[in-house]
């Protein structure tokens, strides 16, 4: 949890790796006017910025890409930003996403259905994202088990567990993705296990008792 000292948002969990963070889905946002919402919820103690991004394919939904998130960077350029990349062939961005990210840090999650024969494997997929400086996360859409990631867990910094079917916000949560949570986090206790889709006051709770850490949430 972030609280304010010096004049500054710091996080107040132990010295360990796993912290909890609550990450605003800036879809949420009027995006015309991006800055400054980005802004505002960085003062009210937001610890990090989820960028949603997606690209007509791998969802049926379109929002923006690293274009915008070049320009939002330079008004917050102490902000981590988390992209959750909604996209197919997720090698073919990475490049992009890290030149308009770049400053106080980002990270870069793909979904693991999102990866095609015929690019990188995801092994190859992470090894590019870290090449280009990112911390890496992989996502697991509703439908997806859990046993399909067994063997990229070891090779992420992040697991999104999503609690939507991906591509639109203001979503009702999915309380039957929970077993997901709960089965990562008895194997993993120091993973950043996130999760994005219908979290609010009334869905935080069994997402938390389940083990998730990273908490993003876009309408609420
Ligand atoms: O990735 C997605 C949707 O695909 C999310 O990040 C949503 O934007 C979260 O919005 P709410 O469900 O909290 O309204
Ligand atoms: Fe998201």
């Amino acid at each position: 949890m972030a609280v304010p000292l010096n004049g500054q948002w710091q996080c107040q969990c132990p010295p360990h790796k796993r912290c909890c963070k609550i990450q605003p889905s800036m879809l949420a946002c009027d995006l015309a006017d991006l800055a400054s919402e980005a802004k505002s919820v960085l003062a009210a103690g937001a610890d990090e910025l989820h960028l949603d991004v997606m690209d007509g394919h791998f969802v049926p939904n379109m929002s923006f890409a690293h274009p915008v998130v070049a320009s939002l960077r330079k008004h917050v350029p102490d902000a981590y930003l988390d992209c959750h990349m909604m996209v197919s062939r997720p090698s073919q961005w990475v490049e992009a996403v890290a030149g308009s990210t770049k400053g106080a840090g980002a990270r870069y999650t793909f979904h693991l259905e999102a990866v095609e024969e015929d690019e990188l494997d995801v092994a190859g997929v992470v090894k590019l994202i870290r090449d280009h400086g990112m911390q890496v996360g992989v996502a697991i859409k509703p439908g997806t088990a859990v046993e399909a990631l067994s063997a990229v867990v070891a090779l992420v910094d992040m697991v999104l567990v999503m609690t939507v079917e991906p591509g639109f916000g203001g979503q009702k949560f999915m309380p039957n993705c929970m077993p997901k949570v709960l089965a990562l986090r008895s194997e993993h206790p120091d993973l950043d296990i996130q999760v994005d889709g219908g979290l609010g006051p009334s869905t935080i709770d069994a997402a938390a008792a389940a083990g998730a850490n990273l908490i993003v949430a876009g309408s609420t």
